[in-house]
């Protein structure tokens, strides 16, 4: 669905992402995982089409976004949403979370006005919050709360692609298991493809079964693991496992299976 091919960038002298070169397919999610400063989130950006000047190194359905008129990126940036990291400065704290929420159906469908507060509650539920939640404003939620009202404004128009940018960081072990399972559900019953950017090498395991590890902006493994570590080839990739709490290892392969 989406292939990144030799693309690289730089910040001033600063290689950033040098020549990766990886494929996304369709209900496959993927994880992209690094440590801070590896591209990560670089990657992200340009696949958002943020950054005009990689466009001809991704592309998407077989086209590469190079060849995009202004309604082939409409249709691209409405099949690609994101979840930011910053849950909280991702929501403006002037609008009511219902219109926060219905935001994406205002630019990427006809509905009337009643017609997208009816499928706010709906999605409000989807992502175990009440649908009288959309009167609030953002700073009346929590941490997690925040994550899924982002989540939410994210999945409302039915995306195919969903980036989550560290959406487990921060989170206590509870929140954090309750919104793994969260997506998980909505991979198996909506086929959302997720494309899950992490440092943490076990919530990517356990959401994922394709996965990508960048070093300072080289892939240095990319493996469909099958729930077993020793699909993980690269030293590098036992190191980021050796970082993980032992426990919590164990409990989020547990769950994944
Ligand atoms: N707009 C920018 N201008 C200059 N340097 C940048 C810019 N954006 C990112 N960088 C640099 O690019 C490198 C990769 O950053 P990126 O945010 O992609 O990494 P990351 O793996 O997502 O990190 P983190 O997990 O901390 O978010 C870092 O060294 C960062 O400082």
């Amino acid at each position: 669905m989406i292939k990144i091919k030799n693309l690289s960038r730089k910040y001033g002298n600063n290689t950033v992402l040098d020549n990766v070169s990886f494929q996304i397919k369709y209900k496959q999610s993927t994880a992209i995982v690094g440590e801070s400063g590896s591209g990560k989130s670089t990657i992200a950006n340009i696949l958002l089409g943020f950054y005009k000047e990689n466009t001809a190194e991704i592309s998407y359905q077989g086209r590469s976004l190079n060849e995009f008129n202004s309604n082939d990126w409409k249709n691209y940036r409405k099949d690609i949403q994101p979840v930011f990291q910053d849950a909280k400065n991702s929501l403006d704290p002037r609008m009511k979370v219902k219109d926060i929420i219905a935001e994406p159906l205002c630019n990427f469908t006809k509905l009337s006005k009643q017609e997208r507060y009816n499928k706010v509650k709906e999605i409000l539920e989807l992502v175990d919050l009440n649908k009288e939640d959309g009167e609030k404003f953002p700073h009346a939620f929590s941490t997690g709360q925040q994550k899924r009202i982002n989540l939410a404004r994210a999945i409302i128009c039915n995306p195919k692609i969903v980036i989550l940018d560290e959406l487990t960081s921060g989170l206590d072990p509870e929140i954090k298991n309750n919104i793994i399972d969260l997506i998980k559900r909505l991979q198996e019953d909506y086929n959302i493809t997720f494309i899950v950017i992490t440092h943490d090498i076990s919530v990517a395991m356990s959401l994922t079964s394709h996965i990508i590890i960048l070093k300072e902006g080289i892939v240095v493994e990319d493996v469909i693991h099958s729930n077993d570590i020793s699909n993980l080839k690269t030293s590098y990739a036992h190191e980021l496992i050796e970082a993980v709490p032992k426990l919590k290892y164990i409990e989020l392969i547990k769950k994944s299976v």
